[in-house]
């Protein structure tokens, strides 16, 4: 007898994910079947996966089962593993939330890029409201490297977010193209893990716009970590760092699917601010999924 496996669709500025509901982890969803469910014509579609899972369940976040009771196991659109996803976080904790597992307060989430701490406000626990992440430091390597499209290149600051970025500061979004192709970078090899790529313009005070070119997914409508690693690129860029001046900065991220808040206090942690929502809940038909994962 096949088993049924339920699902959720939901998105956080318009990144979107097929959430994967596995507390005790026993589905093996490897790279075809989470390529397969988030294929937008012929699966659910998605930008990525979010697999729940128990901590305590899942050998890669035992030792955080201490700390945070879920495990959130991102996967790409391509089935390739993320140390982390911004927007997914957010997503994740609403899911728990709407489950039941957690009310209004604060949730732990064990990722691949460590645990974080996720603030569901009182009051702000509807469909649309918004969430906080708190995401870790960002680690930014002196080393820069070159993105170039269609014949024009520019610098790019190094940021790590647990997943690496590279951002270039350019005078117009257009400039990525149509299509925000995966973009070269040199030196060659200087990314050995593949990096997600941002495109960002100056739009006001302490407010930019960006597009991405996620690593795994192509081109997508926001990413959350992405726009953690503009917000510091930039302060640092116009001279601003926290743990200098003792005063948290934000920055207004606008993306193609909507806006982020982030802030950088002066212990250099780096906190994330935007909605997060559940739009449909179904059931994956089973015959399909034994073809999908044949
Ligand atoms: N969209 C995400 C980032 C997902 C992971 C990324 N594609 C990678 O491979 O590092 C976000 O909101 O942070």
């Amino acid at each position: 007898m096949s088993t049924r496996i339920g699902f959720l669709k939901g998105h956080g500025t318009e990144n979107d994910f097929v959430i994967v509901p596995d507390p005790d982890d026993t589905l093996d969803l490897g790279p075809a079947a989470v390529a397969a469910l988030c294929d937008r014509r012929a699966g659910i579609g998605g930008d990525g996966l979010l697999r729940v899972v128990r901590s305590a369940a899942h050998p890669e976040a035992s030792g955080m089962a201490a700390e945070a009771e879920w495990f959130m196991d991102y996967r790409n659109a391509d089935g390739s593993i993320a140390e982390m996803c911004g927007n997914g976080v957010r997503v994740f904790a609403r899911y728990v939330q709407r489950a039941g597992h957690v009310q209004a307060g604060d949730l732990a989430v064990a990722t691949r890029g460590g645990v974080k701490r996720v603030h569901l406000a009182k009051g702000e626990g509807g469909a649309d409201g918004d969430i906080t992440v708190s995401m870790g430091r960002a680690v930014l390597p002196e080393e820069r490297a070159t993105v170039t499209v269609e014949g024009r290149s520019w610098p790019a600051y190094n940021v790590n977010m647990g997943n690496p970025h590279a951002v270039a500061f350019v005078d117009d979004l257009a400039h990525a193209g149509d299509l925000f192709r995966p973009p070269p970078l040199s030196p060659e090899g200087v990314y050995p893990e593949g990096v997600n790529v941002e495109f960002v313009v100056d739009r006001g005070e302490r407010h930019v716009a960006m597009r991405v070119h996620e690593r795994g997914s192509g081109e997508t409508r926001s990413c959350g970590t992405g726009a953690c690693a503009v917000a510091v690129a930039t302060a640092r860029r116009d001279g601003v760092d926290p743990a200098r001046t003792g005063t948290p900065v934000a920055y207004t991220v606008d993306l193609p699917g909507g806006r982020l808040v982030i802030t950088e206090h002066p212990d250099g942690t780096v906190e994330m601010t935007g909605p997060a929502v559940i739009v449909a809940e179904g059931e994956i038909d089973p015959d399909w999924f034994e073809t999908v994962l044949r």
